[in-house]
């Protein structure tokens, strides 16, 4: 079994380092600096799918012999690409449009692998159903947590909860900004497996 890389998390979102923390996998973080505009034209999955590895190899000259994980969520909403909200208004015109709604949320990962100039990548959907919300309600809710640098204008580990109906996917990890369960695969596939002992 050829020695496992040391992981590099291509990524300045706390969400993502909270979640990566769970693995006890130890990692560095590098913050990639790249342009998220979609191309004229480009569909959902494939904007997740070229972000989530552009960032992964945004860093890669940094580290050679490394294993990279990138990642992108975008929030697909009435054919419309949503990105994070930046600021209460628009969190709040988000949620006034997500009210009584379904909306699918595609998380892209990616994980390059360096030494062997190998890379996967995987674009997971999650959907969530919103309860039909009062404008006092998303007025509290977005005044409370402040969602503004989180693609679906709210935060599920947090008060979000609240303005729900249900959550449908394989990972509600890819919700808050990493599908783990995939990542494990992924790791696993790149020797990196969480549950063996490391020297
Ligand atoms: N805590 C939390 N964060 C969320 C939730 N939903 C989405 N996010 C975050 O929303 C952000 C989506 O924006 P992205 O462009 O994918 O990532 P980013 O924050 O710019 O960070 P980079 O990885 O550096 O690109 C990510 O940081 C996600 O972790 C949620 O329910 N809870």
């Amino acid at each position: 079994m050829p020695t496992p890389l040391p992981l590099v998390l291509a990524s300045s979102s706390r969400s993502r380092r909270a979640l990566l923390d769970r693995l006890h996998i130890p990692y560095q973080c590098h913050s990639p600096d790249i342009d998220e505009t979609p191309r004229p034209g480009e569909l959902p999955r494939a904007l997740v799918h070229r972000l989530a590895l552009s960032k992964a190899f945004a860093v890669a000259d940094l580290y050679p012999d490394h294993c990279i994980i990138g990642s992108d969520q975008i929030a697909v909403f009435d054919d419309e690409i949503l990105g994070k909200p930046h600021t209460p208004e628009k969190a709040r015109e988000n949620l006034t449009r997500f009210s009584g709604q379904r909306v699918t949320f595609l998380t892209g990962l990616a994980l390059l692998d360096t030494r062997r100039q190998h890379h996967q990548v995987h674009v997971e959907p999650f959907d969530v159903v919103f309860r039909t919300l009062t404008e006092d309600e998303i007025t509290y809710y977005v005044a409370k947590e402040q969602p503004l640098d989180s693609a679906g204008s709210f935060y599920m580990e947090g008060l979000g909860i609240a303005l729900f109906t249900s959550l449908e996917g394989q990972d509600p990890n890819a919700l808050v900004g990493l599908p783990l369960i995939a990542l494990c695969d992924m790791l696993r596939q790149a020797g990196l497996n969480p549950l063996a002992r490391r020297i």
